[in-house]
């Protein structure tokens, strides 16, 4: 193939497209990645219930992003190691699968510590949904959430990734 047209031109909006693109993809494929989701618009909801103050809702969305940035992570080694290895049995590739799932737990452990923090600093709890405590925080959280559901539920092409070896040798 032409590698010109392989690559194509890289601008700040085509290189944010395309990172748009995998987490679209991600999405919609990776199951992980829709439990994550969810676990962020429950944390977003706390976070709205209870109100905390600014730095506990920027250090909490920032942890968000690095699970989903994991996950995300997650997903180009597994495509690249099912890739390399053709899909084939090797210790290597399991184990570097494993190791990047781990790479995740840990992260998602991380989270987790954080949550319980935002809960024990946020004491004594009071419904505050309807406040205006914090509005620059309260802000944050919706703005994150808003790109967060735009992200989830934009248009998705599926994408036939594994084709079979003898219909790409018909097209060559
Ligand atoms: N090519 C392979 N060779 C050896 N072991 C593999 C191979 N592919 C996967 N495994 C093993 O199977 C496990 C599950 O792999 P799989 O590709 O199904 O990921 P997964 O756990 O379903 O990930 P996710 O749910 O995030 O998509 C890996 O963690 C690894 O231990």
């Amino acid at each position: 193939m032409n590698e010109t047209a392989a690559r194509p031109r890289s601008s700040l909006f085509s290189a944010l497209r395309y990172a748009v693109n995998g987490i679209t993809y991600a999405f919609n494929v990776e199951p992980n990645m829709k439990r994550h989701f969810w676990l962020f618009n429950t944390l977003a909801l706390i976070e709205l219930i209870l109100r905390p103050s600014l730095t506990v809702v920027a250090i909490s969305l920032f942890v968000a992003m690095c699970v989903f940035g994991a996950e995300l992570a997650n997903t180009a080694v597994e495509l690249t190691i099912d890739l390399t290895v053709d899909r084939k049995y090797h210790a290597a590739a399991g184990i570097a699968k494993d190791a990047m799932a781990g790479a995740v737990t840990m992260i998602s452990f991380g989270a987790l510590l954080v949550a319980v923090w935002i809960l024990v600093s946020t004491r004594p709890w009071r419904f505050q949904l309807f406040s205006d405590v914090h509005p620059v925080a309260t802000g944050l959280v919706i703005i994150s959430v808003v790109t967060i559901w735009v992200l989830r539920f934009r248009p998705y092409r599926e994408i036939q990734l594994w084709t079979d070896r003898k219909e790409v040798q018909d097209e060559l």
